[in-house]
C-alpha cells in the first residue's frame, strides 16, 4: 500500500495542505508546529478515526466548522481515492466517491502501523489499553477476529445488563463461550508468533534476547479452542455467585492482560515497573517491529508505517539497526531535529501548520 498524495483542510493547526509523498517522508520542525497532526491526518484517512482522541470534534481547526482529508492511494494494484470529512453534524468517509457506512472495518482494509509516544503511555496505563492494542493488531490480520470481537462485546453488554437486573444469564453463556474461546485461541496463537518474532528482532538489534511476553488470562488456557471453551464454562460456573453480587462478567478475554518483561542477565523484570525510559522505548519498538514483520508476511498489502518522534531517543547504532528493519516500507516519520544518517531522504519542514519540502 502506498499513499501518493494528501490534501488536508482545517485538520487541527493544518489549514490547507497539498502534499506529494515519497517512500520515505521525514517531517521535522520545532515542538507544537503540526508534525504529529500530519501523522494523525494520515491515520484518520486510513482508519476513520484518530489515535489521539475519541472526541473527534476537537480535531476540527479552531474557529472552523469542518475538516476534510483526501488521499490518492495505491492499494492492491489499483488506485483509490480516500476521503474523510467531519463537521459538527456528521462524519463522512468515502472510497472512490462511495460512502463507506461501516468505517470501523477500515482497520482491516488498510494496514497501517503506528509507533507513538501515546501508545507507549497507553501500554503503561492498564489492561484495557493493552488489550485494545493487541485487538487492533489482530484485527488488521483477520476480519473474522474483528467481527467476533464486536459480537463478543455486544453479548457481554447484554449479559451484564441481565446480571444487573438479577435475572438468569444462562441464555447468553453459550454465545459468550463460543466467541470468547475463539478470541482467546486467536490471541494465544498471535502472541506466540509475536514472541518468536520478538526474539528474532531482539537478536538482530541487540545481539541478545531482550523481551519476553506473557498473556495472562482469566480463563485457564488450553491447546485447542474446544479445551478453552470447556475451561471457560467451568470458570463461569465457579464465578456465578460472585458475578451475581457484582453485576458484571468476571471471566473472559475482556478481563485479560498482557505483560512485557525485559531480560537482564537472564532475569526477567516487568518492563512497566522496572524498565528505564530507554528500555521501555526499545521494548516498545521491538514489539512493534515484530508486528510489522508478521503483518507483512500475512497480508498481501504492505503496511504503511507512521513513526512519531521515537527515533531520536535511540543511540545512532540502534537507530541504524531499527532503520534496517523498516526501510523497505513507506514511512512517515517525525523528528524535532534532522537525523544525520537520513539526510538524503526528502525532508518536510513543518512550521506553524505549514509544510515546505526540502527546506
Ligand atoms: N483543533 C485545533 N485547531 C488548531 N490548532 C490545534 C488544534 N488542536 C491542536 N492544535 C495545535 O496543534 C499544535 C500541536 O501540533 P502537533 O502535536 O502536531 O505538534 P508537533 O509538531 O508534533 O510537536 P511536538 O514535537 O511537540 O510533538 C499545537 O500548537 C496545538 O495547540
Amino acid at each position: 500500500m502506498r499513499l501518493i498524495d494528501l490534501r488536508v483542510v482545517n485538520f487541527r493547526n493544518l489549514k490547507n495542505l497539498n502534499l506529494n509523498f515519497f517512500d520515505v517522508n521525514i517531517f521535522y520542525g520545532e515542538n507544537a508546529q503540526g508534525k504529529t497532526n500530519i501523522l494523525e491526518s494520515i491515520y484518520f484517512l486510513f482508519s476513520g478515526k484518530s489515535f489521539r482522541t475519541k472526541n473527534e470534534r476537537e480535531i476540527i481547526r479552531w474557529g472552523e466548522e469542518s475538516f476534510y482529508l483526501r488521499g490518492d492511494v495505491n492499494w492492491q494494484n489499483q488506485n483509490l481515492v480516500l476521503e474523510s470529512a467531519l463537521s459538527e453534524l456528521e462524519k463522512k468517509i468515502k472510497i472512490n466517491q462511495k460512502n463507506l457506512k461501516r468505517y470501523r472495518d477500515m482497520v482491516f482494509l488498510f494496514p497501517i502501523i503506528l509507533f507513538s509516544q501515546e501508545e507507549i503511555e497507553n501500554f503503561k496505563k492498564g489492561p484495557s489499553q493493552r488489550r485494545y492494542l493487541l485487538n487492533r493488531f489482530i484485527s488488521t490480520l483477520s476480519y473474522k477476529y474483528h467481527k467476533a470481537l464486536s459480537e463478543y462485546y455486544k453479548t457481554l453488554y447484554q449479559r451484564n445488563l441481565t446480571l444487573k437486573s438479577g435475572r438468569d444469564v444462562s441464555v447468553w453463556n453459550s454465545t459468550l463461550i463460543k466467541l470468547g474461546s475463539y478470541i482467546l485461541f486467536q490471541r494465544l496463537s498471535i502472541v506466540e508468533e509475536i514472541k518468536s518474532k520478538v526474539k528474532e528482532v531482539s537478536n538482530k538489534l541487540l545481539e541478545k534476547n531482550f523481551l519476553e511476553i506473557e498473556y495472562i488470562s482469566t480463563v485457564p488456557l488450553g491447546d485447542s479452542e474446544e479445551e478453552i471453551a470447556k475451561n471457560f464454562e467451568v470458570m463461569l460456573k465457579a464465578k456465578e455467585a460472585e458475578e451475581k453480587k457484582k453485576g458484571y462478567t468476571l471471566v473472559g478475554p475482556h478481563r485479560d492482560d498482557i505483560v512485557l518483561r525485559i531480560i537482564r542477565d537472564d532475569i526477567q523484570y516487568d518492563l512497566r515497573k522496572y524498565g528505564s525510559a530507554g528500555e521501555k522505548k526499545l521494548g516498545y519498538i521491538i514489539w512493534k517491529l515484530a508486528q510489522v514483520e508478521i503483518l507483512s508476511e500475512k497480508r498481501k498489502e504492505k503496511p504503511i508505517l507512521l513513526i512519531d518522534d521515537l527515533f531520536g531517543d535511540l543511540d545512532e547504532y540502534k537507530q541504524k539497526r531499527v532503520w534496517d528493519g523498516i526501510k523497505d516500507f513507506q514511512i512517515f516519520l517525525t523528528t524535532p531535529i534532522k537525523i544525520e544518517f537520513l539526510r538524503d531522504f526528502p525532508h518536510f519542514l513543518v512550521k506553524n501548520g505549514e509544510v515546505t519540502l526540502n527546506a
